[in-house]
């Protein structure tokens, strides 16, 4: 095999406990360039965990991680270089205006500070953002925040991207472009890792999903081979009977009659 054919992200045995809660438990998983992964599982598997253990942001775990052929724990940080993050809750500096935050993280990443600036600019503009990009974070709405941030980490173009629940607060038309960028930037190799609860759109943009369910890989497959095996012809589906989870009317019956017993 050479290396180009190497897998981009190789996990072996990982296991993950905070105290004596064990989160993850054994996953293995080989990632290859391009791959968009729609990585889902129920509130607390572990799906955020496993995202920060290869970001280098969780240091203490059993098992392998290699990142573009390196093992992550070898103390070589460069692989971050040629990453881009979109965390769940991000935080960003509010104090800032969208030009003085998107070209500091430019100018972390290594570009000089007119290159940032140019990119950062180009790109709010076709975020809509243009007018506010001399404005203080602090006055954006949800969604304009989480454009910002997922403009900071496209300005490295990064080889592999993580996108903890990327879209959120953003409006149709906004996720409409974000779902067509993740597809081209995959059809040039860029590899996608995505995770989100929102299973329309992982469905539609994945061509690999992984489930995880109670620390360990239940489902992995492209969306037509997970309904091949099973009875649900939806993604949303999929995931209730893999995680086991029938109740959903009964629990909404017995809230609402709470509810009402007030
Ligand atoms: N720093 C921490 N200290 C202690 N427990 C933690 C820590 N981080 C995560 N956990 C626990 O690990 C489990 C997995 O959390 P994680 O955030 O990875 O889940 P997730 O799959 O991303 O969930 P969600 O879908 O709700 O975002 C949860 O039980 C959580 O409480």
């Amino acid at each position: 095999m050479n290396q180009n054919d190497e897998p981009i992200i190789t996990i072996r045995g990982l296991e993950k406990s905070f105290g004596t809660k064990e989160v993850l438990k054994g996953i293995n998983l080989d990632v290859e360039k391009g791959q968009i992964i729609g990585y889902i599982g129920p509130n607390g598997a572990g799906k955020s965990t496993t995202v920060k253990i290869m970001l280098g942001l969780i240091n203490e775990y059993v098992g392998e991680i290699k990142i573009f052929g390196q093992d992550i724990s070898n103390g070589n940080v460069e692989y971050k270089k040629k990453i881009g993050y979109v965390p769940e809750v991000a935080e960003i500096y509010d104090n800032l205006t969208g030009r003085e935050y998107l070209t500091f993280i430019g100018e972390l990443y290594g570009l000089d500070y007119d290159a940032a600036d140019e990119k950062a600019k180009k790109l709010m503009e076709l975020f809509n953002l243009e007018k506010v990009y001399d404005s203080r974070i602090s006055s954006y709405s949800k969604g304009m925040r989480q454009k910002a941030v997922i403009i900071s980490s496209l300005l490295n173009n990064p080889d592999i991207l993580f996108l903890d629940e990327p879209l959120s607060g953003m409006d149709a038309n906004s996720v409409m472009v974000f779902k067509e960028v993740l597809a081209e930037l995959a059809s040039q190799g860029k590899t996608i890792f995505y995770s989100s609860h929102i299973m329309e759109i992982v469905e539609k943009i994945s061509n690999r999903i992984i489930l995880i369910n109670d620390g360990k890989i239940v489902a992995d497959g492209s969306f037509d081979k997970l309904k091949e095996k099973s009875m649900e012809g939806s993604l949303e589906g999929i995931f209730n009977e893999l995680t086991g989870f029938k109740e959903h009317r009964e629990i909404a019956e017995e809230i609402v009659s709470i509810v009402q017993g007030v």
